[in-house]
């Protein structure tokens, strides 16, 4: 018999808003890239968080955005689909109530299951009467179940936060093992690692152009490392160009960079390739999305 308590709950918001970075700071550990550019996250990510009495399962989500091109309406659909199989959303904006908000309360409409307005970024929110007018953009236009006011940056108010979530869940068994963290595989979490990199060093088209996929992976016992081959695949030759960098120094930078954050973050010494490859108008077709690890969640 077990008196665990458990539940999903699913973080939706428009891009950028923080969504990554508070799953994050609950997980107590980076399981999911973040970075200051819109549509970092692309697929639907689990993360875990077991404390004595309950399991808590978020299920962080891609911005939720109108978008023209097939990668985008893959990222949309899988979005949307996780809010109807969870037992709380969480909806995280950063400003007053804009068209992009409005989008997602659309999908809010049908929803039976309850949803939290979490205002993030009240660092940057000027005191009380500053969050206060974020909270009044939204109040009227949708049946919250509660305003959560919170800083996932400065983990501001995040227990507060949890406390608010432990009676939505319901008696049961736990999920999933108790020191498992998320769902990602050790091959993902690097290629997200990489792509990372990528969206600090680019600027304008070219993070949004770019998937990443692990070629291979292989021990090198002599050397206690594991030799990592990564493909980052872009859509024109100027992409490729800009990633590459003058006689090859960007792509160094970004090498350098997320082999030092794969071996902290998963404990391993690895031996980092990449390979840059054109992949014309990929964003759009059916077969590469799948290979490149696209819209599995739905
Ligand atoms: N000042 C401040 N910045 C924050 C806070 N939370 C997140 N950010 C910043 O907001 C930017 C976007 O954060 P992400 O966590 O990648 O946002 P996201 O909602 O997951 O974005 P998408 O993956 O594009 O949907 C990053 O530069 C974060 O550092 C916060 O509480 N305060």
């Amino acid at each position: 018999m077990s008196n665990h308590k458990s539940g999903f709950i699913a973080i939706v918001g428009r891009p950028n808003v923080g969504k990554s970075t508070l799953l994050n700071a609950i997980i107590g550990e980076k399981i999911a890239i973040m970075s200051p550019k819109p549509q970092t996250t692309r697929n639907r990510i689990l993360g875990v968080h077991t404390k004595e009495n309950y399991q808590m399962v978020f299920v962080d989500t891609p911005g939720m955005h109108k978008g023209k091109d097939l990668l985008n309406k893959t990222i949309d659909k899988v979005a949307v689909a996780s809010i109807h199989d969870v037992d709380v959303v969480l909806f995280v904006v950063d400003t007053i109530k804009g068209a992009a908000e409005e989008h997602i309360m659309n999908h809010f409409k049908y929803l039976k299951i309850p949803v939290f307005l979490v205002i993030n970024k009240i660092d940057e929110l000027k005191g009380k009467s500053g969050i206060d007018e974020v909270i009044l953009s939204y109040l009227g236009s949708y049946d919250f179940e509660g305003v959560i006011p919170i800083s996932a940056k400065d983990k501001t108010f995040l227990d507060r936060l949890e406390e608010t979530l432990v009676p939505y869940l319901e008696e049961g068994p736990l999920f999933f093992p108790k020191e498992m963290k998320s769902d990602q595989s050790e091959q993902k979490l690097m290629s997200e690692l990489i792509r990372e990199k990528i969206l600090y060093h680019t600027e304008q088209e070219v993070p949004h152009a770019v998937a990443v996929v692990i070629e291979s992976l292989a021990e090198n016992p002599e050397l206690n490392t594991v030799d990592v081959s990564a493909l980052i695949i872009v859509e024109r030759a100027t992409q490729k160009q800009i990633l590459i960098g003058k006689a090859g120094d960007k792509i160094k930078k970004i090498g350098t960079e997320a082999r030092k954050e794969i071996n902290q973050l998963l404990n391993t010494k690895i031996h980092l390739t990449l390979w840059v490859k054109i992949k014309k108008d990929w964003r759009n077709r059916p077969n590469d999305l799948k290979a490149f690890g696209y819209g599995e969640d739905v």
